[in-house]
């Protein structure tokens, strides 16, 4: 599945970028080496991270200029809050944690700083600045979970794969592609790589890939 022109550019340009999404967690996932306290711990953080980065998707609709705009995001802030986080809910459950103990969950400091990080570039900057900071999330997992799907050795996270690797995830993957190739071009034109802007962008992007490597560090310290 293609996530689109402009993601295809911030990713290659982005020099963490393998760190992120082939990071020891992430193998950990593939060849069930990941001990099974740490994803716990990973997926209450990952709860939390949810209802922080669905707030981070309403706001981008409150940012657009059209109502494709809006309509792209706002499947976004239903695909995160309604669909993605009842994985995490089902797992928890199955392990005796209840959604009232994951939505009282103490947040680590690489949790909030990487969902304040991505509020803040909505609030201060354009829906531009927005998605820049938003994209190595969404597309990242998309990536993730295609690549554990195909290569993993190991059945003990294949829920946790297939929810990303599923067809309604890389849907939305695609979606956010859709939404960020033409939010790019309405706002900066045809050739977007010439403007001013641009390095401010993939600096936004370069530094969300950073911090989604401090978020999979942070799951491998419960
Ligand atoms: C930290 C993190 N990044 C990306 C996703 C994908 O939505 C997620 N659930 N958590």
């Amino acid at each position: 599945m293609k996530y689109g022109n402009t993601f295809a550019v911030w990713r290659d340009n982005a020099p963490a970028w393998p760190a992120y999404s082939l990071h020891k967690f992430v193998r950990g996932l593939g060849d069930g080496t990941l001990p099974h306290d740490a994803f716990l711990h990973y997926l209450k953080q990952d709860y939390v991270f949810l209802i922080h980065f669905s707030r981070a998707w309403a706001l981008a609709i409150t940012k657009a200029d059209t109502v494709e705009e809006m309509r792209l995001a706002a499947g976004t802030v239903n695909g995160l809050i309604n669909e993605e986080i009842a994985l995490h809910i089902k797992t928890c459950a199955e392990a005796g944690i209840d959604e009232a103990t994951l939505f009282a969950t103490q947040e680590r400091q690489e949790n909030l700083a990487y969902t304040r990080y991505v509020l803040d570039a909505g609030h201060s900057g354009d829906l531009l600045d927005l998605l820049a900071a938003l994209a190595p999330c969404v597309m990242g997992y998309g990536e993730i979970g295609s690549h554990l799907a195909a290569t993993k050795t190991s059945d003990s996270y294949a829920e946790w794969i297939n929810t990303y690797a599923s067809a309604e995830y890389q849907q939305v993957c695609h979606d956010v592609g859709v939404l960020i190739d033409g939010a790019i071009a309405r706002r900066l034109g045809n050739d977007p790589m010439a403007s001013p802007r641009w390095a401010a962008l993939q600096a936004r992007f370069a530094m969300a890939t950073q911090l989604e490597i401090g978020f999979w560090d942070m799951g491998l310290n419960p």
